[in-house]
């Protein structure tokens, strides 16, 4: 048997005992509750099958980038020349400025770069993994990408390289890819193992213009119809629609899969790539954690088909691992806090919390009040964030590729007032509670609090007081907090101490919103509507929005219940709008109804991730990588 027939063979569905034992326990901690962490949950679960663990180490892992290139670029079916694909690949060892260096420093993995078949002599490129296999594929659009032999290689060669980490001591995979074309690859493969057509599947890739994407989907159809690649044979549609890198990354996830390991898929390409392995060894998609849903039109069919649910959608438009480095540490977190509820109660972990108490006084606010905070509202630093946006456009990635993440260095950029927002920054959690808090709540904040790097403030609201009192507890602590803090996470829990978590944003959003979702009231009648016991939660996070604000901090949202108010908090007072981030659902796609700062805090880690792209990349003249020739690169991005 060849390797490849040995490892298929030995590939067994993931163990369920261990994830079964842990699923029960945590429906008991949570108190039924099974929406509560949403899909955490499954992360968690997920990842215990995985490794037959109750309690994994947190895993280690190692991004391995594979760079091919792709006879079809000379369609002109991508936005950038095919030389891009050695020059990124000096860029990942020389430069070290490449969105796979950012990320993989992010979430703490080694670095590997595999040259599976770059046309261009890479004999000077110091650490790259030599497998080349031929210097690039053949053009799909004219015959096979590759002999059925070559397709075989490249997985064999992606098996051995997952065997050769795993017995370095890696045992999480973060496979990424570079290759110039790769897009309509995995688009076909896409359609083949979908049963789809060329539009269903053609993206804009690099960001290609209309005309250029109207060739691509031609190319794609095209290829399918004089290949003819048979969907249940994964060698067969590799070898005419796939690409060298691509084959490598499937051979990982077998690889991987037989050696019960985990890999995290990162965009379309990788999501493809595991398409191949899953028409090889079905049982392999229990080894696969599904990070984000990118921007790439296929990728939406092939979580599909692969049976996984992505945690985030960022509009990434990238590959390098980018999305999947953002899963991993919240694997991280989420393993960490299941550690600390697994347990409860004999065992909590420390919770050094400042805590603040309302005092029984009732403040006077007056119009003139509030009316100080939105005239003296500071404006953003348009110059800092136009320098940081172009800083953005010209760093070696396709234009606008890292979607949100872009946004957010920009506008923390015009927040703080510095072009180069840092790496680091300062942050802290500010958490409104009711009088107590209860051990569950405390731990789950502190898990993922510490893990976010996050000072926690609980802050203890008291009935029987006018709304004013709690708005003023909410502006003093929040504005105390954004001297130190320039992010700072807003959230409430255990508001009405008898309720189960989630209670506030439920019975928030049945008297404040329309049943569409949209705001239901005006903003100067929203708090009258907003139930009793609610108020002076809501009347504190609107103080603190508005005075964080005003103090510069960046403000990160958590649950439902922060969102609504924040919403209606923004129609009292637009200015406050751009110093806020919407985690969930804007980014987040979690579905977690645990409030206490859980949400906030992995916006704090994706805050962090950007400014690891802002910091760590380099740009297109700093790495001599070519810039665009197509779509709204062409005219912005500067050799
Ligand atoms: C500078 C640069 C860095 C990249 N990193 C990933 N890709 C991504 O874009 C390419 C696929 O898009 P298409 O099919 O349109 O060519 C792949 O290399 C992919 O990894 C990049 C592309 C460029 C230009
Ligand atoms: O989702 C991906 O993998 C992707 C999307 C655009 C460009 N390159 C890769």
């Amino acid at each position: 048997m060849s390797l490849l027939e040995q490892t298929i063979a030995i590939i067994r569905p993931a163990s369920h005992e261990t994830a079964s034992a842990a699923a029960t326990r945590l429906q008991q901690v949570l108190e039924g509750d099974d929406t509560a962490l949403g899909r955490l949950r499954s992360l968690l679960l997920r990842y215990l099958a995985i490794t037959g663990e109750r309690h994994p180490q947190a895993p280690e892992k190692c991004t391995i980038i594979a760079c091919a290139d792709h006879g079809v670029a000379a369609e002109g079916v991508s936005a950038y020349p095919a030389e891009t694909t050695v020059q990124m690949t000096r860029n990942y060892l020389i430069s070290r400025g490449g969105a796979a260096n950012a990320f993989a420093d992010y979430c703490g993995a080694e670095l590997l770069v595999v040259d599976m078949g770059i046309a261009a002599d890479t004999s000077d490129i110091p650490d790259l993994i030599d497998a080349r296999i031929a210097s690039g594929t053949a053009n799909m659009a004219q015959g096979p990408a590759m002999t059925r032999e070559q397709a075989r290689q490249a997985i064999e060669t992606g098996i051995d390289i997952a065997n050769q980490v795993i017995d370095e001591g890696f045992d999480c995979l973060l496979p990424g890819e570079m290759g110039i074309a790769n897009t309509t690859a995995s688009a076909a493969i896409t359609a083949v193992c979908c049963g789809l057509a060329a539009p269903d599947v053609a993206g804009r890739g690099t960001n290609i213009s209309d005309e250029r994407l109207q060739k691509k989907t031609r190319i794609i159809e095209q290829a399918l119809a004089l290949n003819q690649p048979q969907p249940h044979d994964g060698l067969d549609i590799l070898a005419k629609v796939g690409g060298f890198e691509l084959g490598a990354i499937a051979g990982m996830i077998l690889g991987a899969a037989a050696r019960q390991r985990t890999v995290i898929l990162d965009g379309a390409n990788t999501a493809a790539a595991a398409l191949i392995a899953q028409a090889l060894a079905p049982d392999c998609v229990d080894y696969l954690l599904a990070s984000h849903q990118g921007a790439e039109k296929s990728h939406v069919h092939s979580l599909k088909k692969l049976g996984l649910e992505p945690l985030m959608d960022l509009d990434l438009k990238l590959g390098e691992a980018c999305g999947s480095s953002l899963a991993a540490t919240m694997l991280d977190a989420v393993l960490t806090a299941w550690d600390v509820l697994d347990k409860l109660p004999q065992d909590p972990i420390e919770t050094p919390f400042h805590q603040e108490y309302m005092r029984h006084a009732a403040p006077k606010i007056t119009d003139k009040t509030f009316d100080f905070y939105l005239r003296t509202m500071q404006d953003l630093d348009r110059d800092a964030m136009e320098l940081c946006q172009q800083r953005i456009d010209n760093l070696a990635k396709p234009i606008y590729s890292l979607g949100y993440l872009e946004q957010i260095a920009v506008e923390l950029a015009g927040i703080i007032g510095d072009e180069l927002p840092e790496c680091g920054m300062d942050r802290a959690l500010l958490v409104f509670t009711g009088r107590h808090t209860s051990p569950l709540q405390s731990q789950l904040t502190a898990a993922f609090a510490t893990h976010a790097g996050a000072e926690v403030t609980l802050a203890h609201l008291r009935d029987g007081l006018p709304p004013t009192a709690a708005f003023d507890f909410g502006r003093e602590h929040a504005e105390l907090l954004s001297l130190s803090y320039p992010l700072l996470g807003l959230s409430l829990t255990e508001i009405d101490e008898d309720a189960p978590f989630g209670t506030a944003a439920s019975e928030l959003r049945a008297a404040l919103l329309k049943e569409d979702g949209s705001l239901r009231y005006a903003a100067d009648e929203f708090l009258q509507q907003t139930p009793e016991t609610y108020q002076p939660a809501v009347s504190a996070i609107i103080g603190a929005i508005i005075a964080a604000a005003h103090n510069s901090s960046f403000i990160l949202l958590d649950d439902e219940a922060t969102e609504i108010i924040a919403r209606y908090t923004e129609l009292l007072c637009p200015a406050v709008r751009p110093y806020i981030l919407h985690v969930q659902p804007a980014m987040l796609q979690t579905g977690i109804t645990l409030p206490g700062g859980i949400i906030a805090s992995l916006g704090l880690g994706i805050t962090e991730a950007a400014m690891h792209m802002l910091n760590g990349m380099r740009t297109f003249a700093e790495t001599k990588v070519a810039v665009a020739s197509d779509g709204p690169g062409a005219s912005i991005q500067k050799k």
